[in-house]
Formats: structure tokens, sequence, C-alpha cells
């Protein structure tokens, strides 16, 4: 029988909420996400870059859900150390990490120019 969708909704805030509650990451993303927000408000941001900046703020949180879910799994059938164990969490880290480093670069490409104007002005 298929599941209705309001149950499919609330597993994956499940999920989502777990996540939250359990990897460190995901708060220290959640804050970054919060600043560049009321940074984006204040820069007076284009529609455009907003699309790129939900989009790199989107693929962070999703790759770390995705991170999460293998550690779940690795520790589910495999708790004593292995090497393929080390393996999965170690490239599902690499994967997030390289989503951080994108989010990095989409940053410092969109707030470079605003940034400098803002501190142009506030010191001039
Ligand atoms: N079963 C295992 N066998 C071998 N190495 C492991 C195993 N479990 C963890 N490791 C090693 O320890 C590292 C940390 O694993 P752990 O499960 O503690 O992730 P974590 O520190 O919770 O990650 P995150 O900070 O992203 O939540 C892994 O990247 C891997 O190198």
């Amino acid at each position: 029988m298929k599941r209705p969708w309001r149950d499919t909704f609330y597993v994956a805030v499940e999920g989502i909420v777990y996540a939250f509650n359990t990897q460190r990451n995901m708060k220290v993303h959640a804050i970054i996400t919060f600043m560049v927000i009321l940074l984006g408000i204040v820069a007076r941001l284009s529609w455009m870059e907003w699309l790129w900046i939900m989009a790199a703020i989107a693929m962070v949180f999703a790759m770390e859900l995705m991170n999460t879910a293998v550690e779940a799994v690795v520790d589910l059938v495999m708790p004593d150390p292995h090497p393929l164990a080390k393996i999965a969490k170690d490239t599902a880290a690499g994967a997030v990490f390289i989503t951080a480093v994108f989010a990095v670069l989409v940053g410092v490409v969109i707030f470079a120019k605003p940034l400098f104007y803002i501190a142009r002005t506030m010191l001039l």
C-alpha cells in the first residue's frame, strides 16, 4: 500500500530534526545560513545572487543529511573498525567538504563587492 504523502513529509522532517539534534555541523551550517541571509538582505542581493546562495545552502544541508545517513548505516552494519567502513565514512565526509568549499566560493564571489562597499561607507 502506498504511504500517504503527509507521512512521507513527516518522516523527512523527522530525519532533518534527528540530524540537527545529533550533528554539530548541522548547527554550524544553520548559524552560517542565518548570517548569510542577514548579510544578503543588507547587501540587497539580486534574484540571481539569491538563487546561487540558496543552491549552495541547499547543497550543504542535503549533503550533510546524506553524510548522517551513511554514518548511521555504517554504524548499523559495521560497528567495529573496518577499512571499508572507514572509506564509506571518509568519502561521505569528503562530499560534505566539497559542497562546503563550493558554498564558501559562492559567498566570496557574491559578497566581495557589497562587503567592500559597506566597509568603505562605514570607514568614510
Ligand atoms: N567502523 C569504522 N571503521 C573504521 N573507521 C571508522 C569507523 N567508524 C568511524 N571511523 C573513522 O572515524 C571517523 C569519524 O567517524 P564518526 O562516526 O565518529 O563520524 P563523526 O565524527 O560523527 O562525523 P561527523 O563529525 O561528520 O558527524 C570516520 O571518518 C572514519 O575515518
